[in-house]
């Protein structure tokens, strides 16, 4: 093992992770009533504050992971743990964003945002305020009263990212959340999600399929084998200094080393995964 690549050792601080997967197992039945393996013995702690990536092949199970930290379905084995406490149903200490829109169109980007504190039980003169200094931290001031299909993509990704920070969320669970934006707005989209994401101590759980991105952002990478029966397949810890810029953090030397030795073990797995796909379609 090179001294870049860290199997994740066992969190050596007093407090218990922020997320813990344990001995995770996730199987679906399907129509035939045939099994389906997804996940296999997934062990993964992410501490409180960290920026944790996750790659792997199309299907692998990575969304998959991302809706049992939520709480949105339950394992088929193991145990999910937030900040040491088993989770039952739906994990109230983390918050969404998806590659889909997050906002409601018949409401303005002011009740978007407001709605999440709203929902809380705050006033609406208390929401708006606090809305008011979250859309302007996102940089949209100047469009409050506007609908969504008044913004263009990059914009209501801004409002997402509001909507979700708003609630101070101590997680922010991400599924490709930028994937469907141009490059560029995209780049400042990630810059800007760093620059809120240090402001904060949430632990961040981010699904993407650009192991550029990943490791821009992140402070791990956590690469997932070819399904069926997933396993985590390599932990890499990205000590990339802070604050970076995701334009030009990838012409740094030691961005390029880590992307080559991260691609490495991820190419085996998606040239596995596309003969798997081969072999079920012939
Ligand atoms: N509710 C479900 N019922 C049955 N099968 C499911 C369900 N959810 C996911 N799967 C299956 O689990 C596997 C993993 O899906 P998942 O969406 O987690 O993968 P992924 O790595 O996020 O994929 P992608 O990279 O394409 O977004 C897939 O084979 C999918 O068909």
């Amino acid at each position: 093992m090179s001294a870049l690549e860290t199997v994740y050792q066992a969190n050596t601080q007093t407090e218990p992770a922020m997320i813990e997967l344990k001995g995770i197992s996730k199987e679906f039945v399907k129509p035939s009533g045939d099994v389906h393996s997804v996940l296999q013995g997934i062990n993964l702690q992410i501490p409180k504050g960290e920026f944790v990536s996750i790659v792997g092949p199309t299907g692998c199970g990575k969304s998959t992971t991302l809706s049992l930290i939520a709480g949105f379905e339950p394992p088929t084995q193991g145990k999910v743990y937030i900040s040491g406490q088993k989770l039952e149903g739906t994990n109230q200490r983390a918050a969404c964003v998806f590659q889909t829109e997050n906002a409601f169109p018949w409401k303005t980007v002011m009740d978007n945002v407001s709605l999440g504190l709203r929902l809380r039980g705050k006033n609406k003169a208390e929401a708006n305020d606090e809305a008011r200094k979250w859309i302007a931290r996102v940089g949209l001031k100047d469009f409050e009263g506007h609908y969504p299909s008044q913004l263009s993509g990059g914009m209501r990704k801004r409002v997402a990212l509001a909507q979700c920070l708003i609630v101070q969320p101590e997680i922010l669970l991400m599924d490709e959340p930028f994937s469907a934006l141009d490059v560029h707005t995209r780049h400042l989209m990630e810059d800007e999600l760093l620059r809120i994401w240090e402001e904060t101590s949430a632990s961040v759980f981010f699904i993407t399929h650009d192991l550029e991105e990943a490791i821009a952002l992140s402070d791990r990478v956590i690469v997932l084998t070819a399904g069926p029966g997933a396993r985590v397949k390599g932990d890499y810890r990205i000590d990339l200094p802070r604050p970076r810029n995701v334009a030009e953090i990838s012409f740094d030397p030691a961005f390029m080393r880590i992307h080559q030795q991260i691609w490495q073990d991820l190419r085996d797995e998606v040239i596995i995964s596309y003969e798997n796909a081969n072999k079920f379609s012939s």
